[in-house]
C-alpha cells in the first residue's frame, strides 16, 4: 500500500490581499497601449469587455465584499466559523425538548426555531460553508499549450491548525502528488489545493526524485512563509460532503491500524459512536467526523469495504487456529452447551398469565436460526427519530434466560399498569374453565396459527406439550397505535422479526453481571429458578454458569442491534436505568437506521 504523509501540520494558507481592481484604471491604460504588437480586433475586444455592463457589475460586487469584511478579526475572506449550523439548531432544540417546563423565552426560541425559514436559511448557509454547490458545473475547458504546463503557487503561513492535506509519491510517474484533502480543513477551505495536484517545488528547492517524507521534513524545517508550486491536476473532484450518518460496530484505533495511509490523519472511535461520513470517494479509506464535534476537518476511517474484508480474515485466523486446536471452525464463540452443533435448540419461554408461572417451550429455528444473521456487523447507517406525542415505540428486553427479564417488565408495568403494556400471546390449546379469550390468550386453532405463522405474522412462536404459543407483531402495533408503551422480553432469536420499520423497537439488553455478582445477588433474593417448570427452586451452579455463556453467545451475535445494555446486578439500580431508558424513549430524539425515518 502506498504510504502517505500529512503536509506541516503547522502551515495555513494565506489567500493574500487582493485590493479592488478599478476597470477605469485598466481602460486608461488601454488607450495607451495602442502601440503594443497587439491587432484592431484584440484591442477592440478588450475596450468592449472593459466597459460592459456585467464585468462593472460583478466588479462592484467583488469591491463591495472587500469592503464590507471584517477587518478587526483581519479575515480577508468571509470564513465560515461552522459548517454545520442546522446540528447546533437540532442540539438546542433536543435541550429545549428535554425541559420539563419552558419559560416564555424558550418557548418563544423554540418556536422560532422550527420555523421552516429560519430552518432554510441555515441550511443555505451550511450548503455555502461546505461548497455544496449545484449545480456541478464541469470543469473550465483550457486549451492545452503542449509546450507549456500550468503551474500554480500556494503560499502558507504558520499557524496550529493542520493544512488537512495528505502527499504521496505517484506510482506510475513517481511524482509526488496531493493524495487526500481533507474535508473541512484548512487546505479544503481554501480551495486552492486539490488531490492529484502534482508538488513542483516546496520553498524553491525541487521535490524531484525527493520521498514524501523528505518533503516533510522541508516543510518541517521551513520557518514562516512557506511557497508551493503546484501543477494543477485534471480534474477537482468532487468537494461536496455526504450527510450520511453511521453507528460503529466496532473500535477504532488509528495508532494500532499498520493498513492506514496516514496514522496522523487518522480517526479513533469506539464502537457505538455515531460518525458523519463526509466523503466516500476512496474505496478503502472514507473520510469521517464525529457526530457533534465541532471540529471541521474530517479524518480518515477504514470504508465498510475494507472492514468487511478484514474481519472475514480475522475470523479465517481464528478459524483455522481453532480447526489445528481439533475446535469446531463454524463460529468463534462458545456453543451452548459447547457443542459446535450450527443448530441449536433454543427455549422460548411465554408466561402464563392465568397462573402466574412460566412454561418452557422448544422450538426449532429452522428459518430464525442464529446463523441467518448479518454476520459482519461493521457500519450501520442510521439517522434520528424524533418522539411522536402520544405514539411510542415499542420496548424490548432482551438478555439469557433467568436474568430477570421478567422481573423488570413486571415491575415497569406495575408503575403504570395503563400505560405500560404487554402483548397478550396466542395459543393453539384449548381454553379452560374460567378462561377469557383476549385475557390470558388469544385462543385460536392449530390450522390457524400455521398459517399465521408461515405468514410471517408472528414475533416469535414455538410449541409446548404439543399446543402453539406466540406473540403477533399485529398486536404489538396495535398496542402501540393505542398509544401505550408495548414492553416485550422475547427470545433474542426474535430480534431479527421485530427490528422493523413498522415496530420501531428500542432494544435493551440485559446483561448478567459476573459469575460472583450473579450468585450472591440472586441467593440474597432467593431468586427462583426459570428453568423447571414444575418445581419451584433456586438456580444452580450450572444454571447460573450456562446464563453468563448465553451472554457470552447473545453478545457476539446481535449486540450491535442494542440500544443500551443494563447491567443486572442490583435489582433496584437495574430498574432505575430502566425508568430512565424508557423516558429517553419517550422524550428524546434518538439515532435508529435510516431506513425507520425515510
Ligand atoms: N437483580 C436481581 N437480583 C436478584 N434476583 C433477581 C434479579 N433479577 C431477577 N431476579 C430474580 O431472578 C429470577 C428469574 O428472573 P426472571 O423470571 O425475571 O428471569 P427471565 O429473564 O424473565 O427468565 P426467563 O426468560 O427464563 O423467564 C426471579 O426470581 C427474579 O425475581
Amino acid at each position: 500500500m502506498t504510504s502517505e504523509v500529512m503536509t506541516n501540520g503547522k502551515k495555513k494558507l494565506d489567500p493574500g490581499r487582493t485590493t479592488g481592481p478599478t476597470l477605469t484604471d485598466l481602460f486608461s491604460n488601454l488607450q495607451r497601449a495602442s502601440n503594443l504588437p497587439t491587432t484592431d480586433e484584440e484591442l477592440a475586444f478588450l475596450n468592449d469587455l472593459l466597459q460592459s455592463k456585467e464585468l462593472n457589475a460583478l466588479v462592484n460586487i467583488h469591491n463591495k465584499i472587500l469592503t464590507n469584511v471584517d477587518r478587526k478579526s483581519c479575515r480577508f475572506f468571509p470564513i465560515p466559523i461552522l459548517s454545520d449550523s442546522m446540528q447546533v439548531l437540532s442540539d438546542v432544540l433536543e435541550v429545549l425538548l428535554s425541559r420539563p417546563a419552558m419559560s416564555p423565552d424558550c418557548k418563544e426560541l423554540f418556536l422560532m426555531l422550527q420555523r421552516p425559514h429560519l430552518q432554510g436559511l441555515l441550511c443555505a448557509h451550511d450548503s455555502v460553508a461546505q461548497k455544496d454547490y449545484y449545480p456541478h458545473l464541469p470543469d473550465i475547458p483550457v486549451e492545452e499549450d503542449d509546450s507549456e504546463e500550468t503551474v500554480k503557487i500556494v503560499q502558507l503561513v504558520k499557524s496550529n491548525e493542520p493544512l488537512g492535506a495528505t502527499i504521496k509519491t505517484d506510482e506510475q510517474t513517481g511524482k509526488i502528488v496531493i493524495a487526500r484533502v481533507m474535508h473541512g480543513g484548512a487546505a479544503d477551505r481554501s480551495g486552492l489545493i486539490h488531490v492529484g495536484d502534482e508538488v513542483v517545488e516546496v520553498n524553491a528547492i525541487s521535490v524531484e526524485g525527493k520521498t514524501p517524507n523528505d518533503v516533510l521534513t522541508i516543510l518541517q524545517n521551513s520557518e514562516g512563509t512557506i511557497t508551493f508550486k503546484l501543477i494543477p491536476a485534471e480534474s477537482k473532484g468532487n468537494v461536496r460532503e455526504s450527510k450520511v450518518r453511521v453507528r460503529a460496530h466496532f473500535d477504532y484505533n488509528s495508532c494500532n491500524d499498520p493498513y492506514i495511509p496516514c496514522k496522523e490523519a487518522g480517526l479513533d472511535f469506539k464502537k457505538g459512536d455515531v460518525l458523519h461520513v463526509v466523503c466516500q470517494d476512496d474505496q478503502y479509506w472514507w473520510q469521517a467526523r464525529k457526530e457533534g464535534d465541532r471540529h471541521m476537518r474530517a479524518g480518515l476511517i477504514p470504508s465498510r469495504a475494507l472492514q468487511e474484508k478484514r474481519i472475514v480474515h480475522e475470523r479465517s485466523l481464528v478459524g483455522s487456529e481453532e480447526e489445528e486446536n481439533g475446535l469446531c471452525p463454524v463460529s468463534v464463540v462458545p456453543e451452548d452447551g459447547l457443542t459446535c452443533s450450527p443448530k441449536p435448540t433454543p427455549c422460548l419461554i411465554v408466561a402464563d398469565t392465568a397462573k402466574n408461572k412460566t412454561k418452557k417451550i422448544i422450538y426449532e429455528t429452522a428459518e430464525n436460526d442464529d446463523f441467518d444473521r448479518e454476520l459482519i456487523a461493521t457500519y450501520e447507517e442510521v439517522a434520528k427519530l424524533y418522539p411522536r406525542p402520544g405514539l411510542y415505540r415499542p420496548v424490548a428486553l432482551i438478555g439469557p434466560p433467568g436474568v430477570g427479564r421478567n422481573e423488570l417488565k413486571r415491575r415497569l408495568i406495575d408503575t403504570d399498569p395503563e400505560k405500560y403494556r404487554t402483548p397478550t400471546p396466542f395459543t393453539s390449546r384449548p381454553i379452560k374453565p374460567g378462561e377469557v379469550d383476549g385475557k390470558e390468550y388469544f385462543f385460536v386453532t392449530r390450522e390457524q396459527m400455521e398459517e399465521d405463522i408461515d405468514k410471517g405474522k408472528f414475533i416469535e412462536y414455538g410449541e409446548y406439550k404439543g399446543n402453539l404459543y406466540g406473540t403477533s407483531a399485529e398486536n404489538v402495533k396495535d398496542i402501540v397505535s393505542a398509544g401505550h408503551v408495548c414492553v416485550l422480553n422475547p427470545h433474542y432469536q426474535a430480534l431479527k422479526i421485530l427490528r422493523t420499520p413498522q415496530l420501531k423497537p428500542y432494544i435493551i439488553y440485559i446483561k448478567p453481571p459476573s459469575l460472583e455478582v450473579l450468585k450472591d445477588t440472586r441467593m440474597a433474593s432467593h431468586a427462583r429458578s426459570t428453568f423447571d417448570v414444575n418445581n419451584s427452586r433456586g438456580f444452580t451452579e450450572d444454571e447460573f454458569k450456562d446464563m453468563i455463556k448465553h451472554a457470552e453467545r447473545i453478545e457476539f451475535l446481535y449486540d450491535h442491534f442494542f440500544d443500551e445494555t443494563i447491567v443486572n446486578d442490583d435489582l433496584v439500580t437495574a430498574f432505575g436505568k430502566l425508568l430512565a431508558a424508557v423516558n429517553r424513549v419517550e422524550t428524546e430524539p434518538l439515532w435508529v437506521p435510516a431506513a425507520w425515518v425515510q
